[in-house]
């Protein structure tokens, strides 16, 4: 089993978030994760890399307890733009993430030119745009080829030339056997990667193959909207 999460319940002091929430990931490929703002997106992920600890429940990873060092040779986890260094260029930051795996410097061009980053990556991150910041950290992400990848919101502010660049990128990540794992909320993107995506809905965690017909925007109303 690639992800398996049982009985997961979470609570901030005055807020419960996951209530005896189960997740399983058997089959490698690319999945949604989708749930209105504040529903425990960023929390589950940060749950699953053992950032937060829950209060009771089980998350293994292929097949081992989040706690072991060891799995996180498995995962890369994409977070939110606040862990760039504005001071450092977007090419520093791959280097960085490369020597930190004993990675080839040469694995990094390919990635850079599979983003279409090459024309900004010598700028210092202060100086990028929300959608070349999020390429960047898709890039770190993909450098490090790991089969199971973590991504809070990689869509988010991408133009349309980049959804497709970034599109792509998933694509074949999904194609060479990896795993990802992606919160978003632009629903039609999401669709165009996968039809698999977990929701949240009321602390528990519901997931949905999406047929034809049946959309994830459809899906969405009949979960959160009609509810209001
Ligand atoms: N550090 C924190 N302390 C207290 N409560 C928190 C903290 N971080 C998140 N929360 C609460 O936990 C809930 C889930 O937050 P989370 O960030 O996981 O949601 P999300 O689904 O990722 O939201 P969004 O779509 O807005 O990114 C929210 O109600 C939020 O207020």
């Amino acid at each position: 089993m690639i992800l398996d999460i049982n009985g997961l319940s979470f609570g901030w002091r005055k807020q419960p978030v996951f209530n005896q929430a189960n997740l399983q990931l058997k089959k490698s490929g690319l999945y949604g994760l989708v749930a209105p703002n504040g529903s425990g997106k960023s929390t589950l992920l940060n749950l699953i890399t053992n950032l937060l600890k829950p209060q009771s429940g089980t998350i293994k990873i292929m097949d081992a307890p989040n706690s072991t060092r060891q799995v996180f040779e498995q995962v890369a986890f994409l977070q939110d733009n606040s862990v760039l260094y504005p001071y450092l260029t977007g090419r520093e930051h791959l280097i960085f993430v490369a020597q930190m795996h004993q990675l080839p410097i040469q694995a990094i061009q390919p990635v850079a030119d599979e983003l279409e980053m090459t024309d900004y990556l010598d700028r210092k991150t202060q100086k990028y745009s929300l959608g070349m910041k999020q390429r960047l950290l898709l890039a770190m992400a993909l450098l490090v080829k790991r089969p199971l990848m973590l991504l809070d919101e990689p869509l988010n502010g991408l133009d349309p030339t980049s959804l497709q660049i970034v599109r792509e990128a998933l694509i074949s990540t999904k194609e060479a056997g990896q795993t990802a794992l992606i919160s978003s909320h632009n629903l039609d993107e999401l669709m165009r990667v996968t039809q698999d995506v977990f929701f949240i809905v009321d602390q528990h965690i519901e997931f949905y193959h999406l047929d034809a017909g049946d959309t994830a925007e459809a899906r969405y109303n009949d979960l959160y909207v009609k509810k209001r």
